[in-house]
């Protein structure tokens, strides 16, 4: 077999319950646009292979990307990892979260550097208070088994799934340093949170 890229492949979330949002997330729409066609235009030059794990793939047309589903439906963002995984034509493949709007190209280099240099299976985020950002994170196929896993048995803790895998956290004293990161772990869950993003974008 031969052997996969290290990158190449990017996946973005979608296909949670958005139960505080009150509408579907990956419907979100800025300047007559949808959110999630922003993100892959972001992705594009980074990432040759562009996959979106829905569950309304006939409600998206976004040229030249990959629509995937589920193979767990119904466990939440470790289910739409694991799908993503199962896609990957890369042996780390980046993960996003469809209601995230900024992206740092500057950040993404130096993650890919690192990544080659520190030989783990999930390279991601902290602040001081130990909390972890899962996002903007690339995960290894070498995941793959222990991921099926933690679904079959309910375990879908995403915090809880990083924590016990071989990881790196790089902290906020170093993601902060680069463009582009003052927001790049925001979220928008609820409509203030809208709100408060066009208030400040
Ligand atoms: N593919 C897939 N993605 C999911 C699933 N659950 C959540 N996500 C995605 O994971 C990201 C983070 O999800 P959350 O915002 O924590 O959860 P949510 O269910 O979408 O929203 P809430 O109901 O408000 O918690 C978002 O991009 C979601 O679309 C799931 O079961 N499958």
């Amino acid at each position: 077999m031969t052997k996969r890229p290290e990158f190449g492949s990017a996946l973005i979330l979608a296909g949670g319950q958005s139960s505080r949002m009150g509408f579907d997330k990956q419907f979100l729409s800025f300047d007559g646009e949808r959110l999630v066609n922003h993100l892959v235009q972001q992705l594009r030059p980074h990432f040759a292979d562009i996959l979106l794990v829905t569950n309304k793939a006939q409600e998206h047309d976004i040229p030249g990307i990959r629509l995937i589903q589920d193979i767990y439906p119904g466990k939440g963002p470790l289910a739409g990892i694991h799908a993503g995984l199962s896609h990957s034509q890369s042996q780390y493949l980046f993960v996003i979260a469809c209601d995230m709007p900024y992206l740092s190209p500057e950040y993404l280099r130096y993650q890919k550097q690192q990544l080659l240099k520190a030989e783990v299976d999930i390279l991601t985020n902290q602040d001081e208070e130990r909390f972890i950002y899962p996002f903007h994170s690339f995960y290894s196929l070498a995941l793959l088994d222990s991921l099926e896993a933690h679904l079959l048995q309910d375990n879908l803790k995403v915090q809880r799934f990083v924590r016990q895998a071989k990881h790196r956290m790089i902290p906020r004293a170093i993601w902060s340093q680069f463009p582009n990161t003052a927001h790049l772990f925001l979220n928008l869950n609820t409509p203030e949170d809208v709100q408060a993003y066009l208030e400040m974008r």
